[in-house]
């Protein structure tokens, strides 16, 4: 803190050690590396205040989960891809920062959790979570690194998926409800990029809005 000449503890206050300075703790506002400042980087689901009762306490949706994980996660990276050859060049991938064993968890996918009362239709980041009770996990306006992870289609050197989302109940079968990224059935090597499949349904949609009626195989 700069001295202030109007306030008469101000000289007290420069004479002070370094060490007396407030900081934040480091874990409040730690950000993952070339993560978009105009995201809200979520530690926790964050639950839409329409969500209904009886839905919350069906998916066990808790305000503070019981074990947080560390954030950032020390297993992704999230890197620009600048390669020209791949389909979302210019966009944001994630990559495995170290080996992931076969079937291993690698984090949750963190985002806004809603109903369709409460349904962003343009969103591209949205999975669902319950398809039941309609509720979904929307990451594009908040989320966590998860959000950065790619289809595979047409990504150099893929003819698959190597991760998947599935759900989990944290902390057991009672536990809360969240969607998460897991490694598919082989190893993942340090430095490769974690592709999904969204499912035709996704690339479906994407081929109607841009007015294409026929796509063949997805
Ligand atoms: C969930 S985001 C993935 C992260 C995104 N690349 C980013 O930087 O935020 C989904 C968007 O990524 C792009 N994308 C992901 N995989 C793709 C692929 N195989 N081909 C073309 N675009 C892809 C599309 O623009 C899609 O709408």
């Amino acid at each position: 803190m700069p001295p202030n000449p109007s306030n008469p503890n101000s000289s007290r206050e420069t004479k002070q050690p370094k060490q007396s300075i407030h900081r934040p703790p480091s874990s409040a506002s730690k950000h993952p590396t070339n993560w978009p400042p105009e995201i809200k980087y979520l530690t926790r689901p964050q639950l839409s205040k329409r969500l209904p009762t009886p839905t919350v306490s069906q998916l066990c949706l808790l305000p503070t989960p019981p074990s947080p994980a560390s954030h950032p996660s020390p297993l992704v990276k999230i890197r620009k891809i600048t390669s020209p050859a791949h389909p979302a060049n210019g966009q944001f991938g994630l990559f495995a920062a170290t080996a992931l064993p076969a079937k291993s968890i690698i984090l949750d996918y963190l985002g806004y959790v809603h109903d369709p009362s409460d349904l962003d239709e343009t969103s591209d980041y949205d999975l669902s979570l319950d398809p039941e009770l309609g509720v979904g996990v929307d990451a594009s306006k908040m989320g966590n690194e998860a959000r950065m992870v790619n289809d595979y289609r047409g990504v150099p050197g893929f003819e698959r998926p190597n991760v998947v989302f599935e759900t989990r109940r944290v902390g057991g079968n009672t536990g809360e409800l969240r969607m998460a990224l897991w490694v598919g059935s082989k190893d993942i090597k340090k430095g490769t990029e974690l592709c999904v499949s969204y499912g035709k349904g996704f690339w479906q949609e994407r081929m109607k809005e841009s007015g294409v009626e026929s796509i063949g195989e997805v």
